[in-house]
């Protein structure tokens, strides 16, 4: 049958015009498709899981959430509808407890980074940190940089965010309050916009030994819109079903001719961090051959202790490597775009919560201001020793965790055990942060904003006691969690409380007409509710406001 049925076969062909035979190759493909799409629903090991239709069938709806900066939201809502275990993708699963979040990124989770990853930082020449997929690998480049996280290094780095803090602090009291009578309302003012001037301006003066200065120069604050259409971009991209083709042409020109401003701004951001890096470079050469660093805060040819500094001059304990121009490139790049935006989420965030509850606000205001007698004493570790600082800034990362969507691991061969269920090598997984802070089994009433929950008992009311803290904790995951988590976590802290206690100790903050930021009536499903701080999840969740007015009280 089978020597008959190919001349057949040859037969028709021969006598079909080209036309038909461009049809009948789309057919085939048609048709081909449509067999993958039925086994996606049928034969598929991850058939039995429940999902959106579009979901189970293919990964284009990832990629649309990824642009419209809702995918975290689709997450919540799909959970919300098809319980703990949600398959959404083709291939791959989403899970919303503590046992799946220790099981997929704790130490010895038998799974690796998905690809998606290959594509952040390329444009730098080498991977970054986080773009390491091996986990050896992976382990050698965390210890090439850990002395740059070190307690000493968070020490050498505490002046030096304080002084920006000081410095947000000058430019709101100079530009926003320029006019104003003593104790006079300001005019309104976006803190979000502020408050990113902030985290750039700190996180780059570690990075780069020097500021990218948006507090000061307006020519600069261009940067925070670019690296949100970039983040954007890289978010998208790296989902693509075709993203391996398309991985090659990034960090080359080609790139300027993709389609949108989000690519080429892209570029340009990984330009200017390459251009501030050779900047620091040169000026750490200088040093070196004794002819000063230049405008360092230290003075002429003193060591500036910025995380530059450790990481020009850290080694591998085990190996004795060091790191590459093209890998301090890359992580440098990373470091400013992990640490800024994290920061100006978890600030504002807090801040738009405590502005609807003005015994919230009052409270933390009255911590800050009776802990620190002048703006000079604020400072670790009195600063740590704030409880409800500390709570309210929990409070804020559980409601607007910064990575809110799910960092996505692949099971590797053999398969793993996630929620007593096997789950098959090759399959996707993960825990969005936004879903779990939100597991109304483990944080009750999970969308009010309440520090007390993060208080022990005793004082005040709403505290819990120390079985449901230790479970809250489990489930709290801001940073990640496991050898791949965020290794900025500590300075993190640091910056945020340094921004908040300047902020409330110097100023009063109330808010200006409506709270912006928050959800509408009539925005997309999931982002409906008015006292629900909005993100934009590109990589990093993205807010808008909140809109204040502030008045001095000194
Ligand atoms: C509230 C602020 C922040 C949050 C919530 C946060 C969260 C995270 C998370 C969840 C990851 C893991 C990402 C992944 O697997 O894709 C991460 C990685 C990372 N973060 Fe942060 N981060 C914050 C601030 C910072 C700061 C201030 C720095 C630097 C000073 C920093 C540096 C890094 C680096 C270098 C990585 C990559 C680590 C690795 O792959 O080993 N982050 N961050």
């Amino acid at each position: 049958m089978h020597a008959t049925f190919l001349p057949s076969v040859q037969g028709v062909l021969a006598r079909c015009s080209s036309s038909e035979l461009v049809l009948l190759c789309v057919l085939a493909l048609l048709v081909w498709y449509l067999l993958i799409l039925i086994y996606r629903l049928t034969l598929h090991p991850l058939s039995r899981y429940p999902g959106r239709l579009s979901e189970r069938l293919t990964d284009w709806p990832l990629v649309f959430s990824c642009i419209r900066g809702n995918r975290h939201i689709k997450q919540l809502l799909a959970h919300e509808k098809y319980g703990p275990i949600v398959r959404d993708g083709p291939n791959s699963l989403s899970f919303r407890s503590p046992q799946a979040l220790k099981a997929i990124y704790g130490a010895g989770a038998h799974v690796k980074k998905g690809a998606w990853y290959l594509t952040l930082d390329i444009s730098a020449g080498a991977p970054s940190v986080q773009m390491v997929i091996d986990q050896q690998q992976h382990a050698q480049r965390r210890r090439v940089m850990a002395p740059a996280f070190s307690e000493k290094a968070l020490r050498d780095a505490e002046p030096l965010i304080g002084a920006t803090a000081r410095k947000l602090c000058g430019k709101l009291t100079s530009d926003v309050l320029a006019g104003c009578e003593t104790g006079e309302w300001s005019r309104g003012v976006d803190l979000q916009q502020w408050i990113a001037y902030y985290g750039y301006d700190f996180i780059s003066d570690l990075a780069f030994g020097r500021s990218l200065e948006l507090l000061e120069l307006e020519e600069h604050r261009f940067v925070p819109g670019t690296l949100r259409s970039a983040s954007q971009f890289l978010y998208y991209v790296g989902y693509l079903p075709f993203a391996a083709l398309v991985r090659p042409l990034m960090g080359t020109s080609v790139q300027d001719h993709f389609p949108g401003q989000s690519a080429r701004d892209s570029l340009r951001y990984t330009n200017l961090a390459n251009s501030r890096l050779a900047e620091r470079i040169e000026r750490e050469k200088r040093r070196k051959e004794g002819g000063g660093g230049g405008d360092d805060d230290s003075g002429e040819g003193a060591e500036r202790k910025d995380t530059f500094h450790y990481l020009l001059n850290s080694k591998d304990p085990m190996t004795g490597r060091e790191f590459t121009v093209e890998e301090l490139q890359a992580d440098t790049s990373l470091l400013i775009a992990a640490g800024s935006d994290g920061v100006t989420l978890a600030v504002c965030a807090l801040l738009f919560y405590a502005l609807q509850q003005p015994l919230i606000l009052h409270t933390l205001a009255t911590e800050i201001r009776e802990a620190f007698a002048t703006p000079d004493e604020i400072r670790t570790p009195k600063l740590n020793s704030l409880r409800y600082l500390h709570a309210c800034i929990e409070e804020s990362l559980r409601l607007a965790p910064p990575k809110p969507g799910s960092l996505p691991r692949i099971v590797l061969p053999g398969g793993t055990e996630i929620e007593g269920q096997h789950i098959p090598a090759g399959t996707t997984v993960g825990v969005s942060h936004y879903v779990i802070h939100r597991n109304a089994d483990i944080f009750p009433e999970p969308s009010m904003f309440r520090p007390e929950r993060w208080i022990v008992g005793g004082d005040g009311e709403g505290g819990v006691s120390a079985e449901q803290l230790a479970a809250q904790k489990r489930a709290f995951c801001p940073f990640g969690i496991g050898p791949m988590n965020c290794i900025g976590r500590n300075t993190a802290y640091l910056a945020i409380k340094l921004a908040l206690a300047h902020l409330l100790w110097q100023f009063d903050v109330r808010v200006d007409g409506n709270l912006t930021g928050g959800g509408g009536k009539d925005l997309e499903e999931g982002r409906r509710d008015e006292t629900e701080y909005q993100m934009y999840d590109w990589i990093i969740g993205f807010p808008n406001g909140p809109m204040v007015q502030i008045r001095s009280r000194v």
